[in-house]
């Protein structure tokens, strides 16, 4: 039997890299798994498709828990999986399966006709790590938090729309879903929804390929609080903005909360049309700055108490002096920094930060390290090719390498999760997520990746 055409659904080429390292899924197992196709992802669920009840039967008691496990290794995307026997695939198993046709998964879920649109209602797709109880508040971003606590605690009566902008790393992403999670904490069952605007972009096109436009209205319609992140990706892209223009005019007409980001304020965003930039003037506009001493030096020690590292005062106040301006970068030098001190059981002192973080701070001198020179010294430095990074191979070294300049990519470059992805052989933005998160957790176990992270930035110095 030939193993069925896998479309390209990143989401689980993500999971089936991980599901490799698993110790529970032997390989007979794998050959169960080498049968499962997966059509799309609906309603945060991920469909797969099989030939045979004995496939799904075997996915569904063995494999639940890895698969399961591997989701939400991944990130909040995607919360679960269901598998749907397809026996047309075991005569066609070569027969390519457009991504995000879910016409067949629709007839097949009548055995429950509620549960759907229930899902899609509540849909909100906020990330449980950004709330405003582990936002610190500075001068630098004061008056964003405030507008933001204001609109969560009075959707569409505050401000609407809120606008927030301001350069990449300082908080935009958190405040949106703060807003989302303390909404819902305060309001049952008001409706919120999260989307980036790469994403809503690409819901869009494929909407339209499907022949699903109502469904993509439906999404972005029918709710309380629409939290639209990076919306300067949409500069240039005349249908989709009209997409939003009239989602946009919904919402307001209708007293629905619109709260918008972006890396420069309405009037320096070029590429949209006079009407979209005024729309998005109707509100409050609000900035975020680069945080001051003081605030980074707090938004250190949360973020060392939630994730229960001990570190010295002098330590995180020499992290916040010598990495200024992105909090993204911030964490990072946390990470390793206290990635270090583990694997060496060594304690935390100022000359061990400084040791530590010469290299980062070599780099961001000159501050001007592009994606291009990330991925070019991790091929070096791994004796590979450019490409294999970017391709798809999964053997382990390769997959390792891809993952470390993911890594490197998103603490060190203003690229957004999707724009990572897109440069990585157009890999879903939740492969990048997982790669930073796996990333920065194996620095604190292995000292070998540990040391590969370092010396490829070493590397990125000299350059
Ligand atoms: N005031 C703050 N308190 C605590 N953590 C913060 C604060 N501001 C930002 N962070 C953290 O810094 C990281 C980067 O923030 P975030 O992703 O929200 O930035 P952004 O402005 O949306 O960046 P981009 O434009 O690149 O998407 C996140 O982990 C976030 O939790």
């Amino acid at each position: 039997m030939s193993s069925p055409a896998q479309p390209d659904v990143p989401i689980w080429t993500t999971v089936q890299e991980l599901l490799v390292d698993d110790d529970r899924v032997t390989p007979q197992l794998q050959g169960f798994l080498s049968l499962a196709v997966p059509a799309g992802v609906m309603s945060a669920t991920l469909y797969l498709e099989v030939p045979n009840d004995l496939t799904a039967a075997q996915i569904n008691k063995r494999l639940r828990l890895p698969i399961m496990e591997a989701l939400s290794h991944i990130g909040e995307e995607v919360t679960s999986y269901r598998v749907v026997v397809n026996h047309e695939l075991a005569e066609q198993q070569t027969a390519p399966i457009a991504v995000g046709d879910f016409g067949r998964h629709e007839q097949v879920r009548v055995e429950s006709p509620m549960e759907q649109p229930t899902q899609l209602r509540h849909e909100s797709r906020l990330n449980p790590k950004y709330t405003f109880d582990n936002f610190v508040i500075g001068q630098s971003n004061r008056f964003a938090h405030a507008a933001a606590v204001a609109v969560a605690e009075a959707p569409a009566k505050a401000y609407n729309p809120l606008f927030i902008y301001g350069d990449s790393g300082l908080g935009k992403t958190h405040l949106l879903h703060a807003i989302g999670d303390y909404a819902q904490s305060l309001y049952a069952g008001v409706k919120v929804r999260y989307v980036s605007s790469e994403e809503f972009t690409n819901d869009f096109i494929n909407s339209i390929a499907n022949n699903r436009g109502a469904a993509f209205q439906a999404r972005y319609r029918d709710v309380d609080i629409l939290l639209i992140d990076d919306i300067q990706f949409l500069q240039g892209r005349a249908e989709t903005q009209e997409a939003f223009f009239h989602t946009f005019n919904t919402l307001h007409d209708h007293n629905k909360q619109v709260v918008i980001t972006s890396d420069v304020a309405p009037k320096h965003l070029t590429g949209f049309e006079d009407r979209m930039r005024s729309r998005f003037e109707w509100g409050l506009i609000t900035d975020v700055q680069a945080p001051d001493l003081e605030t980074r030096i707090a938004i250190l020690r949360k973020k060392a108490q939630s994730e229960a590292l001990h570190i010295p005062d002098e330590v995180l106040e020499y992290i916040a002096t010598v990495v200024s301006s992105n909090i993204r970068e911030l964490e990072g030098a946390l990470i390793r920094v206290s990635a270090f001190a583990s694997l060496n059981r060594s304690a935390l002192d100022i000359s061990l930060a400084q040791t530590v973080l010469r290299d980062i701070i070599d780099t961001a001198e000159d501050n001007i390290i592009s994606p291009t020179d990330i991925i070019t010294a991790t091929a070096q430095y791994f004796k590979l090719t450019v490409d294999d990074l970017y391709g798809s191979s999964r053997s382990q070294q390769i997959a390792t390498a891809r993952q470390i300049a993911m890594y490197l990519c998103r603490e060190r470059t203003s690229l957004s999760l999707p724009k990572i992805g897109q440069l990585f052989g157009n890999r879903d933005h939740t492969t990048v997520m997982y790669a930073y998160k796996k990333i920065s957790e194996l620095m604190k176990e292995r000292r070998s990746i540990y040391n590969q992270v370092t010396e490829i930035t070493t590397q990125l110095g000299r350059r």
